[in-house]
């Protein structure tokens, strides 16, 4: 039995990249497994993050480019509901919105594709990678100082598009937005975390509604994964207490380990020469607690300098 008087129509607002059709039409399918005499319907939609791709998103606004016109739908009654990336979602959200599910994890690791070289040691100085995030540039500039590293924007069809045009020799995607399309077989080597870090929430689905309807979060409750939300709302913390709504080149990964939170994180340079390091691990009671306890340790150990740098 459903565990709340079950819906008769639910919509769903999504972007209209592939990756974001899948994702909803992914949730689709599990509340109509759920509620099998609902209709579940989708509303896609552009948003600007869409839209601007010749310019960097932190240039231009960040993450919040992804997620405004989904919360219109919301507020205006056109969608009960709205899926993310959480990667994609900002750290500070309006107290009008709140996340009501975070589906589980998939790979969240970087992923590097390539037609020419199986792992980042094998390519050669001066060989280029694309890659318009901050986090994984800082990333490659550390460990790989003598790589180029050029900007690459778009959704995963343009990337991989202007890879196989010769435009780059390698690109870092996430390994999860890969495998979900079924484009699994493009990854030539998932990227340790010891080498890119991974984003906020990077590989997991988020669930967002208006705060003022608690049904819709009765509807969603058995979609949320406990151990995922618990690892990336630290990582969430993590994000928010350092780096706000700035975009900075910040990793935050948290991983179970046995049964307890194993949390890691970065704050750097984007080019690399200075980077903050540190790890945490603690219970599942209170994961921001504990993101903010690996914010305070970063901070130690020479975050708040590097973001000062940054002007952030
Ligand atoms: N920044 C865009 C974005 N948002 C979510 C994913 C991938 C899927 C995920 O991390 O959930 C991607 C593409 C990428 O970083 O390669």
């Amino acid at each position: 039995m459903p565990p709340v008087s079950a819906p008769e129509r639910i919509v769903i607002a999504t972007r209209e990249s592939r990756l974001a059709l899948w994702q909803a039409e992914h949730v689709r399918s599990l509340l109509q497994q759920l509620y099998p005499a609902c209709r579940v319907e989708l509303l896609g939609m552009t948003t600007r993050g869409d839209q601007i791709l010749d310019r960097p998103l932190s240039k231009v606004g960040g993450k919040g480019l992804f997620v405004k016109e989904l919360e219109a739908a919301l507020l205006d009654g056109a969608a009960d509901l709205a899926v993310h990336s959480m990667k994609d979602v900002p750290m500070v959200m309006e107290p009008e919105f709140s996340l009501i599910a975070i589906g589980p994890r998939e790979v969240p690791l970087d992923a590097l594709v390539s037609g020419k070289y199986a792992s980042l040691a094998d390519m050669p100085p001066g060989a280029v990678v694309g890659t318009s995030s901050l986090r994984r540039e800082a990333q490659l500039h550390a460990r790989y100082p003598y790589l180029a590293v050029t900007p690459l924007r778009g959704n995963l069809d343009t990337r991989l598009r202007k890879l196989d045009e010769g435009q780059f020799d390698a690109i870092i995607l996430a390994a999860a937005g890969l495998k979900r399309l079924g484009l699994g077989d493009r990854i030539r080597a998932v990227l340790p975390a010891e080498d890119s870090l991974p984003a906020a929430g990077q590989g997991a689905l988020g669930i967002e509604a208006l705060a003022s309807r608690p049904e819709v979060a009765a509807w969603v409750a058995p979609l949320n994964d406990a151990a995922t939300a618990a690892c990336v709302r630290a990582e969430r913390a993590v994000s928010r207490a350092l780096a706000g709504s700035c975009e900075v080149p910040l990793g935050a990964y948290a991983e179970m380990r046995a049964g307890n939170l194993y949390l890691r994180g970065f704050v750097a340079s984007p080019d690399g020469t200075r980077m903050a390091h540190a790890e945490v691990t603690g219970g599942l009671v209170d994961p921001e607690a504990l993101g903010l306890q690996l914010a305070a340790e970063l901070r130690a150990q020479g975050a708040a300098e590097i973001l000062a740098s940054l002007g952030s």
